[in-house]
């Protein structure tokens, strides 16, 4: 009964990348209805309109076919998640910005909330967005010699609630006021010391294959209860974004378009490049 639905699920699924713009990949594995979403915009996956849509029609399929857990990682061995794509924050076609802002908040609400166990298979670094995505989901596998942490006051900016909400979740008040303040990358030895990560990993299989026995500790549990008591244990914190969705994305927008921001932005990505 359960492997027909799993087939289903992966014949339904499996070539989903293919119908978009193969910027988010997603496989089934058809014995265990694990599904596998892969980002892929090199070089470093960093999150734009279009692949924050891809991800959140992904996520919503994933909820709608009733998916026994994801697993979501990145197609390279060096970044899991650049966090979002600094490119937007400068972008003057009008209305992007606010569809951008709005297609993050989708992602964070449906991967924060979703009824599926969700582990992040960080095969790379994941600083600010990237580390996001991380800490929404349930469990964190991470490759040896990355780093990862919210480190948005070292672009000048304020990290929102729910980045902060989602951290604190994670390792508490204390270390998330420190962590976010000081805009610390962790590096992951340091961060499975504060418990920001669950696993180590070696390399990018063994990482996957520690998120997939992660998600085993649920197979002979209810999905039904399973799900509810992650509802109960979530529940506010996305209710939280829920209800301030337009305050939100005023803010951002008033905040990213000021001229300080922008300026201190473009100083930024410099720096980015004369890092090299
Ligand atoms: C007002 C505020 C309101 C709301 C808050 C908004 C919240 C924002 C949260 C965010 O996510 S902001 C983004 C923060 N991200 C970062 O600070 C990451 C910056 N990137 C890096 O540290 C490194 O690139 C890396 C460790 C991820 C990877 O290093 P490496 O493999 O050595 O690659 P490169 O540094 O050479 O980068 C390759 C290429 O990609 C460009 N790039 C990197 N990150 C971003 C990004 N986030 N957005 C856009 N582009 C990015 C980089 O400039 C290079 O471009 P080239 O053209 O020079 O090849």
């Amino acid at each position: 009964m359960f492997l027909r639905r799993s087939v289903t699920l992966a014949m339904s699924l499996k070539n989903y990348s293919s119908e978009a713009k193969n910027l988010v990949a997603v496989a089934v594995n058809n014995q265990t209805g694990v599904a596998t979403v892969t980002l892929q915009r090199p070089p470093v996956n960093s999150l734009n309109l279009e692949l924050l849509n891809e991800l959140s029609s992904a996520l919503t399929e994933l909820e709608e076919k009733k998916a026994r857990g994801i697993i979501l990682k990145s197609s390279s061995d060096s970044v899991f998640s650049a966090g979002l794509d600094i490119h937007e924050f400068s972008n003057t076609e009008e209305g992007r910005l606010k569809k951008f802002w709005t297609a993050l908040q989708d992602v964070w609400i449906k991967l924060y909330g979703h009824s599926a166990p969700t582990v992040a298979c960080i095969n790379g670094h994941a600083p600010a967005g990237g580390c996001l995505l991380a800490l929404s989901c349930e469990y964190r596998v991470m490759l040896k010699q990355k780093t990862i942490g919210l480190n948005e006051t070292k672009l000048g900016i304020v990290a929102p609630l729910w980045f902060i909400a989602s951290m604190e979740n994670v390792i508490g008040r204390r270390l998330t006021e420190l962590s976010l303040t000081t805009g610390k990358m962790y590096t992951t030895e340091e961060a499975l010391k504060i418990g920001l990560i669950d696993e180590i990993a070696e390399d990018t299989n063994d990482a996957v294959s520690k998120s997939e026995n992660f998600l085993k500790l649920f197979q002979n549990i209810s999905p039904f209860a399973r799900s509810q008591t992650k509802k109960f244990i979530r529940g506010n914190t996305v209710q939280s974004l829920v209800k301030t969705r337009e305050a939100d994305l005023k803010a951002f927008i008033d905040d990213i378009t000021s001229e300080k921001v922008q300026k201190g932005l473009k100083v930024y990505m410099e720096s980015l490049k004369k890092g090299k």
